[in-house]
């Protein structure tokens, strides 16, 4: 089974991509929400984050995320030590999951793929862009978050130029119908390119 890495900058449409490939019957891993999940669940994890963070990492066993965002995009230091127990974590995890898979690929959907080294784990790996103004007018109307928010987490992300480089196929997401055929057309590809 191969391991297709989905990867994008912020706000670039990876989720939206990922759903696409949903509705075609592909097993899809967000490991976004993964590390968010295992942040709340596995002690181990959250002991550990509480010897980084303190007791106020947490609000009754619940991951306090503003607390955590506000001192890690402005710490690259506390960014890789938060990303350092995160990560195996979520490695672990996937394996599991990704065991209990039946399909010929899965989509393993991370926002840092190249930066974290995830994508050494990965057979191919699609890269989904968008052009910047564009990402960040999509992330204040999801999300409320002020540009210097924004740009705190783009400041820890690789430009699209560095990205493409390591990526094997680009999605590139402006109009919807346009990003489902383009995601249509890649699967076929995947489908065929993995018989043999
Ligand atoms: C700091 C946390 C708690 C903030 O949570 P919050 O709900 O505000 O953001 P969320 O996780 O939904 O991320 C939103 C976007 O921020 C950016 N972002 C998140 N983590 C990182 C990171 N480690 N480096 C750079 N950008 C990041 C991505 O573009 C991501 O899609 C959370 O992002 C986190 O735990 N990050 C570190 C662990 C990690 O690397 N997760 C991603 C892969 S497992
Ligand atoms: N082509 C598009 N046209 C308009 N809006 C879009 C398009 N693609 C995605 N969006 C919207 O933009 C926002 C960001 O998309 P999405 O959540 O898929 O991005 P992401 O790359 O997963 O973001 P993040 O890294 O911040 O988690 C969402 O609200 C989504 O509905």
């Amino acid at each position: 089974m191969r391991v297709v890495g989905l990867t994008g900058g912020m706000g670039s449409g990876k989720t939206t991509v990922a759903n696409f490939f949903k509705d075609l019957g592909v097993p899809v891993y967000i490991a976004d929400n993964a590390g968010k999940s295992l942040m709340n669940t596995n002690e181990k994890l959250k002991s550990k984050i509480v010897s980084l963070f303190g007791e106020n990492a947490y609000n009754e066993g619940i991951l306090n995320r503003k607390f955590i965002a506000d001192q890690v995009f402005n710490s690259p230091e506390k960014l890789k030590q938060l990303n350092d127990v995160v990560h195996p974590a979520v490695a672990l995890d996937f394996l599991e999951w990704k065991n209990k898979q039946d399909s010929s690929y899965v989509i393993y959907e991370a926002a840092i793929l190249f930066e974290a080294g995830g994508h050494n784990n990965c057979d191919l790996v699609i890269l989904v862009t968008a052009p910047l103004e564009e990402r960040i007018k999509r992330i204040q109307a999801r999300d409320k978050s002020s540009l210097a928010e924004i740009e705190a987490r783009l400041k820890h992300q690789w430009s699209d130029e560095k990205k493409r480089k390591l990526a094997n196929f680009e999605i590139i997401n402006i109009n919807l119908p346009s990003t489902e055929e383009q995601v249509r057309n890649l699967h076929e590809i995947l489908i065929n390119t993995g018989k043999n």
